[in-house]
């Protein structure tokens, strides 16, 4: 098994707006993700968590200091290698952003065909074979609307799934759940992540996920002020 670290970050800064306007975001980041870990990251809001997953996710360009990941450097890479980067991460958002007019297989097909451009027969057989795994086997058909809260974010965890990345990355995946459908969706997230050996980074504030995480990351004022390591005690 390859055991190079899937993120290595090193004197990463980062800053938004110009001018008078231009406010530091990060400051001086360091951080090392090994392969198959489970970190969270927590910190008070505007504390730049956000800002730290959209750049590991390929989603904003690195500005300042070092971002490998998955063994290439995101420092000058030109927006056609960020795509092709982001097509073996995976991300689940709050809020779930399915497409409400296609059933819940036909959303995580969705992720099998934009991350992976596989076949149409093996996307429908990976949709399936992921939405019964996070427990939907009898809802691929249902139209969003038609589904829970918890049974939407479900499918988000499928779709960020289907494609196998090696790195999903979450920004508050259970902040709008109940106290069970959260539970689950932790526990799918542990569970299928671990079996596919899969790294996983999520901004959190839920204390399920914390008790769980192999890891947990503080960002205050742009800056990592704490880093707990929690192996063996989840
Ligand atoms: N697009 C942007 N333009 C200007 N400033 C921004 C932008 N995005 C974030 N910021 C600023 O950068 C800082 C970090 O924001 P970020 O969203 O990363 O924090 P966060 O920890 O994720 O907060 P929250 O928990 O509220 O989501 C904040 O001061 C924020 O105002």
């Amino acid at each position: 098994m390859d055991t190079a670290p899937i993120v290595t970050i090193r004197a990463l800064n980062h800053w938004f707006g110009d001018g008078a306007a231009r406010k530091q975001a990060l400051f001086d980041i360091n951080l090392r993700l090994e392969p198959g870990s489970f970190t969270a990251l927590v910190g008070p809001s505007g504390s730049g968590k956000t800002t730290l997953l959209t750049l590991i996710g390929c989603l904003r360009m690195v500005q300042d200091g070092s971002l490998r990941l998955l063994g290439q450097e995101l420092h000058g890479a030109s927006g056609a290698q960020l795509v092709a980067m982001r097509r073996r991460l995976g991300f689940i958002f709050q809020a779930h952003n399915l497409h409400e007019s296609l059933t819940a297989g036909q959303n995580v097909m969705m992720g099998a065909q934009v991350d992976g451009g596989v076949r149409h027969d093996r996307a429908t057989l990976a949709a399936h074979h992921l939405l019964g795994l996070v427990g939907l086997a009898g809802r691929v058909d249902y139209l969003p609307a038609n589904l829970s809260g918890g049974q939407k974010q479900r499918v988000a965890v499928a779709r960020a799934l289907v494609g196998n990345p090696d790195l999903l990355l979450a920004d508050e995946p259970t902040a709008a759940l109940d106290r069970n459908s959260a539970s689950d969706v932790v526990d799918l997230l542990r569970r299928i992540g671990s079996a596919r050996g899969m790294t996983t980074l999520l901004v959190t504030h839920d204390t399920r996920i914390l008790d769980r995480a192999d890891r947990i990351l503080t960002l205050e004022d742009g800056r990592i002020v704490g880093e707990e390591d929690r192996q063996g005690k989840g």
